[in-house]
């Protein structure tokens, strides 16, 4: 579904009177993710994780490279597939409009499409998925916690039923157990949905918990992809020092059948 085609990216650091210094961000970066599979795009921060999601979401332009949808560039696929296509970002407080009731946060993307008569609906049955009561409907952003935010965000990014889900470090900034139980939850709407995922993150425990394949990501070229159930063979020094901090933790909970 999903081709990246030789992306490149850099950013100016200034401009001095004999040159311009750039920094190069991402480098050569070429991967596929199929329909329906969900892949983790792990790296450290500064890694150009969040430059790469926003040129895969059409946010940004690349400087050399593709980046195709269904064959399609991504703004002529988004122009032909909309609120197909959903982002959940690391800040959530920032994405949502404070003037705005949880009602009318979750309804926005649903009333652009023109869904007015199923909207409620659709909204009482996603509550309900996302534990969230109906008692937080009227509420605003600030009367309500970040990890409910956080769901809010989730529960309005999949409202649309998308084909294609970002989440850039979406569970980042909650606490264990929230991340936990929205992982669960994330993982049980990839069995009942075809949605495709990309699940950029710094917290390889996560991604190992939630994707088919990862793809390493250090210093802006993607240095290894590997299928989850794979990990074991990981070659690269980067893949390996990551995983190596997180053994014991995967080999326990493995153990317990969380993986
Ligand atoms: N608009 C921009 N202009 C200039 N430099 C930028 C811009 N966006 C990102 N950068 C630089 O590109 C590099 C990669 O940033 P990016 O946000 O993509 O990394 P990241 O892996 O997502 O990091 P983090 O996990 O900390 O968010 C950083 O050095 C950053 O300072």
């Amino acid at each position: 579904m999903i081709e990246v085609k030789r992306v490149s990216k850099s950013y100016s650091k200034g401009e001095y009177w004999f040159r311009e210094d750039n920094q190069t961000v991402l480098k050569d970066i070429t991967f596929t993710v199929k329909a329906g599979e969900c892949v983790g795009l792990v790296g450290e921060s500064g890694s150009g994780k969040s430059t790469l999601s926003r040129i895969i979401t059409g946010l940004e332009k690349a400087d050399k490279g593709d980046v195709l949808i269904d064959g399609k560039v991504v703004p002529e696929w988004k122009k032909e597939n909309k609120g197909r296509m959903s982002i959940v970002f690391q800040d959530y407080a920032s994405s949502v409009n404070p003037n705005f009731t949880v009602k009318e946060i979750i309804s926005e993307p649903l009333l652009a499409l023109g869904q007015k008569n199923d909207r409620i609906e659709i909204i009482n049955e996603l509550l309900e998925k996302f534990r969230l009561t109906k008692s937080l409907l009227n509420r605003y952003p600030h009367e309500i916690s970040g990890g409910q935010l956080q769901r809010v965000c989730l529960l309005r990014a999949i409202s649309t039923s998308p084909r294609f889900l970002v989440l850039d470090e979406a569970l980042s900034a909650l606490d264990a157990p929230t991340q936990s139980q929205l992982l669960e939850l994330l993982t049980r709407i990839k069995r009942e949905s075809r949605v495709t995922y990309l699940f950029i993150t710094h917290d390889i425990l996560s991604a190992v918990k939630l994707c088919d394949r990862i793809l390493f990501l250090y210093k802006g070229e993607i240095v290894e992809q590997i299928a989850t159930n794979q990990l074991a063979y990981v070659q690269h020094e980067y893949s390996k020092k990551l995983l190596h901090s997180v053994a014991n933790v995967i080999f326990q909970e493995n153990k317990r059948g969380v993986f």
